[in-house]
């Protein structure tokens, strides 16, 4: 995806996928990637999710990336919190405490960015990206991650021709093709969402739609 495809969604305010409350399978399944513990989180394509204040309200430091600068400011601003801005290049920096926003490419990362961070939560980043970039999006994580990082991985699935993503359709069998050499993949959870759901209705999905939560670590 062209990065000025994201640049005018969010000139736009054409942001149908950011959840204006924390997401439901974060909530019900963090503590089975992270326990009680309270390390580095890595939230990659992170937009303005309200998700990374949930995470840092449970005590990590997070480190998350975003192309926008309008989510990297909305972020803080919408919940009535100043960070400190750091311009620099490849990446502008948004600090609040132990929170940061890096504004910038994904792909621009190096290990050494990351180096603290044992856990990643991927929610609507892989299924952002189009088939073609999904594996090179895989391929930069497991270069700058750190060997014991373990991912908390949510995905969807439809039938790809009723829908032209973003959000992509990533069966289960792609993630286990994108993952299986370098992980244990381990799926906690697929959901069929029901017609009604506001989602499949306003994308006119007739032939189901579902979501499947992975917890993923690094073999
Ligand atoms: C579908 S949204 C998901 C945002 C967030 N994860 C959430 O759950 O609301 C994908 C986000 O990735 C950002 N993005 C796309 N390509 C990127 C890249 N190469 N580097 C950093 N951010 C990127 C977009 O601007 C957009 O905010």
């Amino acid at each position: 995806m062209e990065h000025e495809f994201w640049h005018e969604r969010w000139k736009k305010n054409e942001i149908g996928f950011h959840q204006g409350t924390v997401n439901q399978y974060l909530h019900d399944h963090w503590p089975e990637l992270a326990g009680d513990s309270t390390d580095t989180v890595f939230v990659p394509l992170c937009g303005k999710a309200h998700d990374i204040w949930w995470l840092h309200d449970r005590g990590h430091p997070v480190i998350g990336v975003e192309l926008s600068d309008i989510a990297c400011k909305d972020f803080f601003e919408e919940a009535g919190e100043k960070a400190s801005v750091h311009p620099g290049e490849p990446f502008t920096t948004f600090r609040h405490d132990d929170l940061e926003i890096w504004c910038g490419d994904f792909f621009q990362l190096v290990p050494d960015d990351l180096r603290h961070v044992r856990l990643v939560y991927d929610r609507a980043a892989l299924i952002a990206l189009p088939p073609t970039l999904r594996p090179e999006y895989v391929q930069h994580l497991n270069a700058i991650l750190p060997e014991q990082a373990r991912i908390l991985l949510i995905t969807l699935d439809y039938d790809g021709t009723e829908m032209q993503g973003p959000p992509f359709n990533v069966p289960d069998s792609e993630v286990h093709q994108l993952f299986d050499e370098d992980y244990d993949v381990r799926q906690i959870l697929r959901n069929d969402l029901a017609r009604d759901d506001l989602f499949v209705k306003r994308k006119g999905l007739q032939n189901g739609v579902s979501e499947s939560v992975f917890v993923l670590t690094r073999k």
